[in-house]
């Protein structure tokens, strides 16, 4: 039961391969259960993380289908929009399924899919600086930019098409493009705006941020009655036209030091605001990420990936306390 561990700028995945986890890849959900990633994931009973990155997933038998063979659980059912699960006649690409340290599935993450883009490189599972990776909230197009041996190596990534449509994110209410309107969490009244890369986010500009601002109204707003899924929150300092500064609360993962679907989205609201344009360094506690916003609202990423450690998992972890 091995595992491949690194960090994209402070935001750390453990990487788990399905073929070594027959039980859990055979099982009903095709996962681990979701007690178990919260184990793995804790920072003391466990290897500690801030998610699971699961895959290559078995892809289904018989029509070679690009959609991964499960459904995202606890979390947004996001349909496969890019391809609808359409079947080809050549290779899928390598499908990924993400854990938030909670338990629930994510459709997307930008750190994960640079981290296991990394992880399918080192391992022969794809050929070439050129790949797509699948993921619940649809195919991540990755190019490897640098990957010196011993050294972080720097991937892109595009992340897809941004949409500001409540149906599409999920946020209550009637169809409409959310930007700029008012919410109450935790006794205070905030402006937002909100997207989807494939995960939801709710994005708030401030004039001042703080981590200590994340940390208390982030879990109120992760779990407000406006998002019928839970929501990404960033509280987001426009710096100037190229740069933008954010604090992360992420659903089902807390606070956490870097987040490529919230770099995204943040980098997204700001220009459809006409606060930034389409070039934009998200600036984050654990580092840097540059975002580009094409015309017809594709997103692309660039940043580094940092192995941190591989080994093996004890089988008496399996069996620690239902209270870790
Ligand atoms: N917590 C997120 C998934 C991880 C996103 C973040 N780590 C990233 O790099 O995009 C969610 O439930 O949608």
């Amino acid at each position: 039961m091995r595992f491949y561990k690194y960090h994209a700028l402070g935001n750390d995945y453990l990487v788990l391969d399905p073929s070594d986890y027959r039980e859990w890849s055979r099982s009903a959900g095709g996962a681990p259960p979701a007690e178990q990633i919260r184990l793995i994931c804790h920072r003391h009973y466990g290897v500690g993380s801030d998610g699971i990155l699961w895959g290559p997933v078995p892809q289904a038998t018989g029509t070679t289908s690009t959609a991964p063979t499960s459904g995202v659980r606890n979390g947004t059912a996001a349909p496969d929009r890019a391809s609808g699960g359409a079947a080809h006649h050549s290779a899928p690409p390598p499908a990924l399924r993400i854990f938030n340290p909670d338990g629930s599935e994510a459709e997307k993450s930008g750190n994960g899919l640079r981290i296991f883009a990394r992880y399918l490189a080192e391992h022969g599972l794809v050929q070439g600086d050129r790949f797509s990776i699948h993921t619940a909230g649809g195919p991540a197009q990755v190019e490897v930019l640098e990957r010196s041996a011993g050294r972080p190596w720097r991937m892109r990534i595009g992340m897809g098409r941004v949409t500001f449509d409540s149906p599409q994110i999920p946020v209550a209410g009637p169809s409409r493009e959310v930007l700029g309107e008012a919410i109450a969490a935790g006794g205070r009244h905030f402006s937002f705006s909100a997207a989807s890369v494939g995960n939801p986010h709710c994005v708030i500009p401030l004039p001042e941020i703080s981590e200590e601002l994340a940390r208390q109204y982030g879990p109120v707003i992760e779990t407000h009655p406006l998002f019928p899924q839970r929501i990404n929150v960033q509280f987001m300092q426009v710096i100037d036209r190229a740069n933008i500064r954010i604090e992360i609360w992420e659903r089902g993962a807390g606070y956490t030091l870097a987040s490529g679907t919230s770099s995204s989205a943040a980098a997204a609201v700001a220009h459809r605001l006409g606060l930034v344009d389409a070039q934009v360094t998200v600036h984050m506690p654990g580092g840097t990420l540059e975002a580009e916003v094409s015309p017809d609202w594709q997103l692309t990423l660039s940043g580094t990936v940092t192995k941190v450690a591989e080994g093996t998992i004890a089988p008496d972890l399996r069996a620690a306390p239902a209270n870790a």
